[in-house]
């Protein structure tokens, strides 16, 4: 098959997480005769510096003539550290996700027998969790009217939803939980806020049509609790905007790092394909952030383009390389491995260039392996 696909490397650690996905995406490429693409696009605190603008008109025209996109991460500590400034890198990503009317961003929350001894939480809690957050992805205080007074004391974001923006994404989660442990839990905070309350009337109003499925509705600060004491009870989280941003990446220590949580973002226009991650600049350059929240989205970029034998076989692949204990500084601080061998070996693994036991304390006995 031929794909074309933009890749939007950002700022930060997020061209080098990518550059791993690229040996991943050629090394499927090589095991199956595909043909991928790549052209490469600005958007962020790079695009800024160089255009002046965080998401050139360029970009999002590569985007939606695209088959996919592959995005790795944007923002930068000169912009975070100065609320006054007008252009802003985060603004590029999102008018990129409105463009591309990306309005369900699908967070799986997987956690790994090989690196359970190693998580925060004590491994009884982990065993078996498997959930996904469906974040709604183009609406809520993310985009509402924005307002500084002129004083510059008084300060506003208007938060809105319309039915029809929840019910396209609750369909879709519907319908994904219907497939799985067919339980779908709202997550809200409608005891307070009017357009919680709107998720949860349109909601209740939708379920008839997927009997099948289990709703339970639950308040956001319960939920934030919930996800840490007890995982297992979630099949398909639903949410708004921004309670789905913070409980995923509060999810992500479930399965040991933010690093290693992958994304979809879907909608209406060309999917995109990003780590939950942000920029980590505190690691830009060093080759020490995880690569594998970027290889698994791409993992679900494959199934997206129906390649699912070759999705299949990136997951295992980062799974052999977690049994092996090839694992970057965020897992293990003493004995980790670079971002770039982590994506070598994913790479090898894929093209079947790794035999034999491999020894994960001795790099050299690791090399000796490669064919
Ligand atoms: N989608 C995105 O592009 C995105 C997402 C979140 C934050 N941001 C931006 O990133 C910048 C930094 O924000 P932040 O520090 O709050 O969030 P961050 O996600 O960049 O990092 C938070 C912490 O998570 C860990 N971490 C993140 N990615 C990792 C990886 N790949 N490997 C190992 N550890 C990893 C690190 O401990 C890091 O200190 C900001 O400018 C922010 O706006 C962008
Ligand atoms: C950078 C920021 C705009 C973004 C968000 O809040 O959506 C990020 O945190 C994410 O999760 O992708
Ligand atoms: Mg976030």
């Amino acid at each position: 098959m031929k794909k074309n696909i933009t890749v939007i490397n950002g700022d930060g650690i997020g061209p080098e997480v990518t550059a791993q996905s690229i040996k991943v995406l050629n090394a499927i490429a090589d095991r199956y005769d595909h043909e991928f693409n790549y052209t490469y696009c600005l958007m962020g605190a790079d695009a800024i510096d160089k255009t002046g603008s965080p998401l050139p008109d360029e970009t999002i025209a590569s985007c939606l003539n695209s088959d996919a996109v592959l995005f790795g991460a944007i923002g930068h500590p000169k912009y975070d550290n100065d609320p006054t400034a007008k252009v802003r890198p985060e603004q590029g990503l999102l008018k990129l996700r409105k463009a591309l009317q990306l309005y369900a961003n699908i967070r799986p929350i997987t956690t790994y027998a090989a690196l359970q001894h190693l998580s925060p939480l004590k491994p009884k809690h982990l065993e078996g969790v498997d959930f996904i957050i469906f974040r709604e992805l183009t609406g809520g205080i993310y985009f509402g009217k924005k307002e500084l007074s002129e004083d510059q004391n008084t300060a506003l974001d208007e938060c809105i939803y319309t039915s029809d923006e929840v019910v396209r994404i609750a369909k879709l989660a519907f319908e994904f939980a219907g497939n799985r442990k067919r339980k779908l839990t709202l997550v809200d905070k409608s005891n307070v806020l009017e357009t919680s309350r709107l998720w949860r009337r349109v909601v209740k109003e939708i379920a008839p049509q997927y009997p099948t499925v289990a709703v339970d509705y639950m308040f956001v600060d319960n939920a934030a609790m919930q996800i840490i004491l007890n995982p297992k009870q979630f099949d398909v989280i639903l949410t708004e905007n921004m309670f789905g941003d913070i409980l995923s990446d509060e999810a992500s220590v479930l399965a040991g790092s933010l690093g290693l949580s992958p994304s979809a973002s879907v909608g209406t226009g060309t999917a995109m394909f990003e780590p939950i991650h942000g920029s980590y600049p505190q690691a830009a350059g060093k080759d020490i952030a995880n690569p594998l929240g970027s290889i698994l989205s791409t993992a679900m970029m494959l199934e997206y383009m129906q390649m699912h034998e070759e999705a299949a076989i990136v997951r295992s692949a980062v799974e052999w390389t977690l049994q092996n204990r090839f694992v970057t500084k965020d897992i293990d601080p003493i004995n980790f491995y670079f971002t770039s061998t982590i994506g070598d070996l994913v790479s090898d693994c894929i093209t079947n260039k790794i035999t034999g036991e491999v020894n994960q304390s001795n790099i050299e006995l690791r090399k000796s392996t490669i064919i």
